[in-house]
């Protein structure tokens, strides 16, 4: 038997927490060969309840699950880190865009970042779900001081996922034949959902629809606003398909990416693409057969996806210049 590794996850009492945790316990996701610890972090507050999912998770007697630590003490909580997954925080409501949140959710992040620093192994990566989490995220990693830049990441998994689905529905084929979808920028409105480098089953969208148009309206359109169109029609954001993104995005940055595929995930910029550096966009990214990840660089960008990555980068910047204060020196 391996070594259990430690996955912390923050908001574990919340909706999304609710659907990571078991399949995070039960071996789906690193496998069914590798024990592991689950670290919850909640507020005071959300303790009680907290409890209430510790004893669901005892029910079902998972074979890999070795221990379990309810905290709201961030020290605690992220003790000896292998993955931390940032989902904590507030979700939207209807009629607002998700930046909204950074007044609210962004001072989580600072702590969280410290703690993580001084707690979790040097080697600990950061997944960060909570909204607006890109700029959450930057705020994460800014204040966790000493830890490589590179192990923080923002997801944008989830419009990933919904813009193969998309592609796969107006095709007419199924999802998994769409490849090489990467989603540029912010994970918000501005986002960009890029169908000019997709494939499907191996041939350019663009040559399988031939309806530009649609490409290049709706589709994006209904891709940056899936989030909001989830929230009018179940009352509240998305949190199945959210936890299952998160979920993907853990095992594409832990297992070799398909030859000449990429995924989509927010990173900080060194300058690819011409993103100014310290920008946590997300680009195409590869994960290498040593774990370790790269973006897929050389990608020709032509003059209407240029456009559109320059709104979401411009959009970026405006959401961290107004957390300047949240980030250190
Ligand atoms: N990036 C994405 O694609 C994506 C997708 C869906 C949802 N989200 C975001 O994920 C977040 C969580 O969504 P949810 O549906 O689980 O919300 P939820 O309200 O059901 O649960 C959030 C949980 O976080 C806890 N929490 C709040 N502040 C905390 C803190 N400082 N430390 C630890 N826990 C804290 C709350 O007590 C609550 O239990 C929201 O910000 C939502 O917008 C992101
Ligand atoms: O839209 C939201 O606020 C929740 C989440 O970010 C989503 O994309 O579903």
């Amino acid at each position: 038997m391996k070594d259990p590794i430690t996955i912390s996850i923050t908001g574990a009492a919340g909706n999304i927490g609710y659907a990571l945790l078991f399949r995070i316990a039960s071996g789906s996701v690193f496998g069914a060969d590798q024990p592991v610890n689950l670290h919850l972090i909640e507020i005071e507050p959300a303790l009680p309840a907290l409890q209430g999912v510790v004893m669901e998770l005892d029910d079902c007697a998972f074979p890999l699950l070795k221990n379990i630590v309810a905290t709201a003490d961030l020290a605690e909580g992220f003790k000896n880190a292998d993955w931390a997954l940032l989902v904590g925080s507030v979700p939207r409501k209807a009629g607002m865009e998700r930046n909204d949140l950074l007044g609210i959710n962004g001072k989580i992040f600072t702590g969280q970042g410290q703690a993580i620093a001084a707690n979790a192994k040097p080697t600990c990566k950061t997944l960060v779900v909570g909204n607006p989490c890109n700029t959450n995220c930057l705020i994460a990693m800014s204040n966790a001081t000493g830890l490589p830049k590179n192990q923080f990441f923002a997801m944008t998994r989830l419009d990933e996922n919904r813009a193969k689905s998309q592609l796969a529905a107006k095709a007419g084929v199924h999802s998994s034949q769409v490849t090489n979808l990467c989603i540029w920028g912010n994970h918000s409105a501005t986002q960009y959902p890029d169908f000019v480098h997709a494939k499907i089953d191996g041939k350019p969208v663009t040559e399988v629809i031939s309806d530009r148009e649609w490409l290049e309206g709706e589709f994006i359109a209904t891709v940056q606003q899936r989030g909001a169109a989830i929230i009018k029609a179940r009352g509240a954001s998305s949190a199945a398909s959210a936890a299952n993104a998160a979920l993907d995005t853990v095992m594409a940055l832990s297992t070799p990416t398909a030859e000449g595929d990429w995924h989509s995930v927010a990173i900080c910029s060194n300058g690819e693409y011409g993103i100014e550096p310290g920008i946590m966009a997300s680009m195409p990214i590869r994960t290498k057969a040593d774990g370790s990840w790269e973006v897929v660089e050389g990608l020709e960008i032509d003059d209407f996806s240029q456009g559109k990555i320059d709104a979401t980068i411009a959009e970026l910047k405006e959401e961290r210049d107004a957390v300047k204060d949240l980030i250190p020196g």
